[in-house]
């Protein structure tokens, strides 16, 4: 009975697109926000259900729901609906003329055919193939064919990731040089000045732009008929919702539109209702009528909960009705000749001061930093901060020591890991890119690789346009001697071609792994000639390894496309993630493990060959004598003494300030990232349709705060912004550490104001984690927690000890 009624309903649709293509002819599609065209024949006003959706006129039409025709062919109307689609067809055989800059693979013209045959019936499409395949070229093919064939010249508009733009800008000036391509973007005047140099008709053919600019000239740009938007990394539209994929067709004049993403995941309804009012605007206009569309069939038994077997058809219909729409090819399937790709997760172990700031967090709710200014910053992120404390101890406290050569490796354990580890992987020739979350932990890399004259090139949110460009070029130059790029994950990690790298460490992982995999993406593309390797570094036994099994398990659903349980709309994200954290904190430090590998192993999976893994072995075996055996991490007594301490006067405070993790109540605070805006910022201006010009003064002024309060809250995030996005980190440096050497001065002395308080001190912090050892019998925090000072190394090679 489900599968007659998804058949019934297929055809229906199939009659609805069928009215879209008529009623669109050739006419500009204008979409206004919120407004149900009445000219819109197929637009379903609240409460209409499918079967209203049939206009009087079909109900004569044949109609396989037909019960008879049902139950003979129960496919009929997946193939009547994929016909309607495609039902123009035009073969493709070889690429445009104008596109010169090289040859087009086949499955590249392939995918040309398949966006010239929607452009035929008047369709949009998403191109989804793997990241690395060249959706750029192919999206530049069809321009240049329907130049060519079509006599359509444009306007296209072209709305990308700002970190991105050159990239664009730079493959028309190589594939089509014939083709008028303006990148637009730059400074008000800049913008002033471009308009009137291309002011009136035919002067470009393509405007390349981002998001913040189609938002903030809108006034301007919505005066163009363009022909086709192209919405660049279209994944954007998912997290955002619907209010994104609105606010940027909003009022604009549009014929066809194309949507470009390497990560096409579908696994909730509203990123379902995304692309599908993305593809069908007019028939998918609000979520409630989307709603109406899938739940249809069993609305008759709306107070009996799915069945798995009903929830999977539910989400099957969906996909029947996307398919047609979305061309996504692997890249296993068509670069038979790329090189593979292989993720190594390495574990490190955690320094004595990462572990205290650890316990101090899941024990107190924030870390006893208390450096000159003598005050302790409370938890805006209580999850945030755990993952500090994994990336470095030196996020909570300034300029402390951080120029000292030996200390910054010290301190932390993914340090330490990476001072073993980049050596080897500069002598034996690879070249790195390095991905990390946090803007502010990039400046202590840089002090890092400055300190060991490591030659790097940054990237990140605040990276000007068109220093973007220079970078990339600087880096993919041959034979450059940059040996690593380090990148912000949210502005690095799209679109860029940084193939010359084999390399690429994930300093830590997003919750969401489609982050992370748009990053190692970056490497692994079309030009790739070495293998790629893969490095996640991950604190054992920490909020980290939930992060990364939880990644692991999206990346399965991913694959199996999605699961009926991700349907369950009662239980979101954000709630499974604050369960997660709950636990994550009732563990504390009882979970820090001592499954780190040994120096051995870590070479055995670094080295790609076995002329590297003896090289490695080699190396090590140097550094060890150099550094006479002694350990690598910081123990114990070398944490200085005022870390243990805790400001009294916050711990007296009821409720803890930022216990809204426990509590459900948070304060929300932004952060700015990426392009000039944040995330948030732009989507609340969008929904209370706000001047740019102010926002966008408004965040500069954030960035003036001290890290901290420019920090993001995920939660707050997730509720805003959708399930499945991940946490934002800011990605304009708020306070870039001041690279310039320091005199190194002790922010407090042992026995100075720093031990006021009556937070934890050594002492107790050693007698709690002596408890814990001995209470769980397992030896845990063997290796740095014990045998202070007495430089030797674990029998088990575990920790920082040697093989
Ligand atoms: N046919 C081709 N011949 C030579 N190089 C190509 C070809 N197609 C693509 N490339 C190169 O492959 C790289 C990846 O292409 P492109 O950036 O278009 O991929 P993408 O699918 O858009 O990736 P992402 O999803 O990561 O943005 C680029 O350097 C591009 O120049």
């Amino acid at each position: 009975m489900l599968l007659g009624k998804t058949n019934d309903l297929l055809v229906q649709l199939g009659v609805a697109v069928q009215k879209q293509k008529d009623a669109e002819h050739d006419g500009i599609e204008v979409l206004e926000s919120g407004l149900e065209s009445n000219d819109n024949l197929m637009s379903a006003s609240k409460g209409e259900s499918p079967a209203d959706l049939v206009l009087e006129e079909d109900k004569d039409l044949p109609n396989d729901s037909d019960p008879s025709v049902q139950s003979s062919d129960l496919l009929a109307g997946q193939r009547q609906y994929n016909s309607v689609i495609h039902s123009i067809e035009e073969s493709i055989t070889e690429q445009p003329a104008t596109l010169e800059g090289g040859e087009l693979r086949p499955y590249q013209v392939e995918g040309l055919q398949w966006m010239v045959s929607l452009f035929n019936n008047s369709l949009n499409g998403i191109l989804a193939d793997e990241m690395g395949l060249g959706k750029t070229i192919q999206t530049i093919a069809l321009i240049a064919y329907l130049a060519e064939k079509k006599n359509v010249t444009g306007p296209h508009l072209i709305i990308a990731p700002k970190a991105v733009l050159p990239n664009w800008a730079n493959e028309f000036k190589t594939w089509a040089p014939k083709i008028v391509a303006i990148l637009y973007d730059g400074k008000m005047d800049q913008r002033k000045a471009m308009r009137k140099k291309y002011l009136g008709e035919g002067k470009f053919s393509v405007m390349i732009t981002h998001y913040d600019i189609i938002m903030r000239d809108r006034l301007y740009l919505n005066k163009i008929r363009w022909y086709y938007m192209i919405v660049d990394e279209g994944h954007r539209l998912k997290n955002h919702e619907c209010r994104l994929a609105k606010t940027v067709k909003d009022g604009y004049q549009i014929r066809r539109r194309l949507l470009l993403t390497g990560t096409p995941i579908q696994n909730s309804l509203q990123e379902l209702w995304a692309l599908l009012n993305f593809l069908l605007p007019t028939i998918f206009n609000s979520v409630q009528n989307f709603e109406e569309w899938f739940n249809a069939p069993f609305a008759d038994k709306s107070d009996i909960s799915l069945t798995n077997e009903e929830q999977l058809l539910v989400i099957n219909r969906l996909h029947q009705v996307i398919r047609p729409f979305i061309l996504r090819r692997k890249k296993v399937e068509v670069e038979k000749f790329l090189p593979t790709k292989t993720q190594v997760i390495l574990k490190c172990d955690l320094s004595a001061w990462q572990k205290v700031y650890y316990q101090q967090v899941t024990e107190l709710g924030r870390v006893g930093q208390d450096t000159e200014s003598g005050t302790s910053k409370s938890l805006q992120n209580l999850s945030m901060q755990l993952r500090k404390c994994c990336n470095h101890p030196y996020l909570f406290v300034g300029d402390y020591n951080i120029w000292q050569r030996e200390e910054i490796v010290r301190a932390s354990g993914k340090f330490e890991l990476l001072d073993r580890l980049l050596p080897k992987l500069e002598k034996a020739g690879h070249r790195v890119l390095l991905f990390s979350q946090m803007t502010r932990l990039i400046d202590i890399l840089e002090i890092y690789l400055q300190l060991h004259n490591f030659k790097y090139l940054r990237l990140d949110g605040s990276t000007k346009t068109e220093d973007r460009g220079t970078l990339l070029k600087q880096f993919n130059a041959p034979d450059s001697p940059i040996f690593m790029f380090l990148l912000s994950t949210r502005a690095g990690g799209l679109g860029l071609n940084l193939q010359t790298a084999d390399t690429v460490i994930m300093f830590d992982s997003d919750w969401n792994p489609q982050m992370d995999q748009q990053a190692e993406d970056r490497a692994h593309r079309i030009g790739q000639k070495k293998e790629v390797r893969v490095f996640v570094l991950v604190s054992v036994g920490s909020v980290e390894e939930v992060i990364l099994e939880r990644a692991k398990q999206k990346m399965g659903i991913d694959a199996k496309v999605i699961q009926a349980g991700l349907f369950n709309t009662t239980s979101t994200a954000a709630e499974d993630r604050k369960e997660m954290l709950k636990e994550i904190m009732r563990r504390g430090t009882n979970s820090f493990g001592t499954d780190v590998p040994s120096e051995r192993e870590i070479n055995r999976l670094a080295a790609r060959s076995d002329d590297e893994y003896r090289m490695f072995e080699l190396m090590d075996e140097e550094r060890r004598q150099r550094e006479s055996y002694r350990t690598r991490l910081m123990e114990d007594h070398e944490v200085p003494e005022w870390v243990f301490s805790a400001a009294r006067a916050e711990k007296t405070k009821e409720p803890e300030p930022d216990s809204g993790f426990f509590t459900g109540k948070r304060k929300r605070k932004e952060i700015v990232y990426s392009d000039s805006l944040s995330d948030l910022q732009w989507m609340k201006a969008v929904e209370n349709g706000e001047d740019f010009t102010k926002l966008t003064a408004r965040s500069k002024k954030k960035e003036t705060l001290a890290p901290e309060a420019s920090e993001f809250t995920s939660e707050t995030a997730e509720s805003l912004i959708s399930e499945e996005s991940s946490e934002v980190y800011t990605e304009q440096a708020p306070k870039r550490l001041k690279i310039v050497p320091l005199k190194f001065t002790s922010p407090v002395s042992e026995s100075g104001s720093a031990l006021r308080g009556d937070g934890l001190t050594r002492k107790t912090y050693k007698r709690k984690r002596l408890t814990a050892i001995i209470s769980d019998g397992q030896g845990q925090g063997q290796g740095q927690g014990q045998g202070q000072g007495q430089g030797n190394q674990t029998p088990n090679g575990r920790g920082s000890g040697w093989i």
